[in-house]
């Protein structure tokens, strides 16, 4: 099975940039294997360019009755090219189903790279899972962190290894293109059809739509990944150097110029919650900034905030909610 060798050597360098695979001796990466033509394709690439050092995995969610045929199906394919493949069941809590098996899968990955002794995990999200995603979340008033939308790296709830997703700078269609020249069927879920889905939505009215870019909204997405870094340490800066602790109290001593705007403050706020061991989102981070800045108290997802001027300072104070009292 060749794979043309100007696509190979264009994966080795995608890859490369985000995982450093010939470092330190010989590495092995994992393959998340759903069987269909994104990933089929990044199974024939990284066997290309990584030969002997692929493993492929796939889970079966149990949620369809053709799951476990899917399954077989993936596994003949690495079987044909000699790549070890392992089909990893799993019991999808009852909830939001989609999320549920999305946790399952990522959970049973990390396990499967730790039991197999892998570097890394890759899947095979691309270009235009980047686009749909971007427009769904801009559909929903996304911030910077949502905006940025699928990243390429990425890390594994229960494994210490790196997650990347090398394919994001490439076409669904030329990775389809590639599957079929090879004389590969992908698998076809049949929930890429379902219209209840906000995805399928969102990609059928892409492909209906001649105007916008894909690869532009691609790279619109990597710049908002970096600007999310970059606020992220712009954030921790700020925790460092303006907030203090004293007994009970967090002390922020946030000024009173606007130029450190929501984004910062907010970004802040939500680092305070978290030491103590709460958690707000990103519209409660910027409302509590804005009602702080008027200068009014207020009690929110079980702190005190409060606002106290020393010596022509404005300092915000965090502090548990008093415990009501009760009968
Ligand atoms: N059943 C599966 N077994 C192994 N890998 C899978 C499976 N389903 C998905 N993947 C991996 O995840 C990639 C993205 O798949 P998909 O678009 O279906 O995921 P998603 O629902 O958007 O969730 P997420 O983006 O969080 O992974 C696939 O290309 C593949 O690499």
């Amino acid at each position: 099975m060749i794979v043309d060798p100007e696509l190979v050597e264009r994966f080795r360098a995608d890859l490369s940039a985000l995982w450093p695979y010939t470092e330190g001796g010989p590495q092995k990466l994992g393959i998340a294997l759903s069987g269909g033509g994104d990933s089929l394709a990044l199974l024939l690439l990284a066997h290309a360019a990584l030969p002997e050092r692929v493993e492929a995995a796939t889970v079966d969610h149990r949620l369809r009755r053709e799951s476990a045929r899917e399954a077989e199906l993936a596994a003949n394919y690495c079987s044909e090219i000699g790549v070890p493949h392992q089909t990893l069941q799993v019991e999808v809590a009852e909830g939001n189903l989609q999320d549920r098996a999305r946790a399952a899968r990522y959970e049973a990955l990390g396990q499967w790279c730790v039991d197999r002794d892998l570097d890394g995990l890759s899947t095979a999200h691309q270009m235009d899972d980047q686009a749909e995603t971007f427009l769904m979340r801009l559909n929903r008033g996304s911030g910077i962190s949502g905006l940025a939308s699928i990243r390429a790296l990425g890390s594994l709830p229960n494994a210490p290894i790196r997650l990347v997703r090398p394919l994001l700078g490439w076409k669904r269609a030329e990775l389809v293109d590639l599957v079929k020249s090879l004389g590969w069927s992908p698998v076809e879920d049949p929930s890429n059809e379902n219209v209840d889905f906000d995805r399928v939505r969102m990609r059928q009215n892409l492909s209906r739509c001649d105007w916008l870019d894909v690869t532009a909204i691609g790279r619109s997405a990597r710049y908002l990944a970096e600007a999310d870094e970059t606020l992220k340490w712009v954030v921790d800066r700020e925790y460092i150097e303006r907030v203090s602790f004293d007994g009970e109290e967090a002390i922020y001593q946030a000024l009173r110029t606007g130029v450190r705007g929501t984004l910062v403050k907010g970004g802040v706020i939500r680092a305070i919650f978290r030491r103590f061991g709460l958690q707000i989102d990103q519209r409660v981070g910027a409302a509590l900034v804005e009602s702080l800045t008027r200068g009014i108290k207020t009690n929110i997802a079980g702190l005190q905030a409060d606002v106290r001027d020393l010596e022509g300072e404005r300092l915000w104070i965090f502090r548990r909610e008093n415990p009501r009292r009760t009968g």
